[in-house]
């Protein structure tokens, strides 16, 4: 990897504060995924959030993102932060190439920036093992490729706050290691809710904070 380049890659600052649940329910019909549940994520920090399957890992990270409303209670400390996402399907556009999907959080970037942000983002897919295809169609990428340029793009994006549901899935070991240490530097000062129910995947981030999504589901979890 081109380690000088990638530490050249602007940071974001890190910010005071966290986010909170007060007293958050939430419920699909007859089925209560939180009936009362209470947490604070510092900012600036990775947080993994942890459980089995249907416990409910992808409703928290949409309700911290506000693409889903509680039913009661309060999530506050997100207000103004710019969001980035990977969720468990990777939303490219197929038809586009990686550049393109790359570059569709930064639509104004013209000329010289282009080529230099462009030129990082080669270094980053470069690092994660993905050489020479920010030309190619995604179409003509393997599932765990795409998975990486989705990666890719989200830590590219100037976000203060990453989600990222089981961003993982799908690649091997060896694979997961080498993307988690190619975007390391760009998680730096973020706030960042990793969700994942493999356990290894702790180790490779590094010192996050951990939720297990049952202790939430019991009473109130700090971070
Ligand atoms: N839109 C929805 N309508 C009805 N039920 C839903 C909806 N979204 C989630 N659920 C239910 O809420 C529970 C929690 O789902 P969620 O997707 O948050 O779990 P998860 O821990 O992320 O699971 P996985 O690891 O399989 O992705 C599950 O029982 C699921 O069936």
């Amino acid at each position: 990897m081109d380690e000088r380049r990638l530490r050249e890659m602007p940071r974001q600052a890190r910010t005071e504060g966290a986010v909170t649940l007060e007293h958050v329910a939430k419920r699909y019909g007859e089925h209560i995924v939180f009936d009362d549940a209470n947490a604070s994520f510092a900012h600036g920090r990775i947080h993994a959030i942890m459980g089995a399957s249907g416990q409910g890992k992808t409703t928290l990270l949409r309700l911290v993102a506000g693409l889903e409303q509680p039913d009661e209670g309060r999530i506050e400390g997100m207000a103004g932060l710019r969001r980035a996402a990977v969720f468990q399907e990777d939303r490219l556009c197929e038809n586009l190439s990686v550049a393109a999907n790359v570059r569709m959080p930064h639509p104004g970037l013209k000329g010289a920036e282009k080529q230099e942000f462009l030129g990082r983002c080669e270094a980053l897919l470069t690092a994660m093992a993905l050489p020479d295809c920010l030309a190619r169609p995604v179409h003509e990428l393997s599932g765990g490729m795409k998975r990486r340029v989705a990666i890719a793009r989200a830590v590219m994006a100037e976000a203060d706050v990453l989600f990222f549901d089981e961003p993982l899935k799908g690649l091997d070991p060896a694979g997961s290691a080498l993307v988690l240490e190619a975007i390391d530097p760009l998680l730096d000062g973020k706030t960042v809710f990793w969700s994942t129910h493999r356990e290894e995947e702790l180790a490779l981030l590094g010192r996050p904070t951990l939720l297990r999504i049952g202790d939430l589901k019991r009473n109130g979890a700090e971070a």
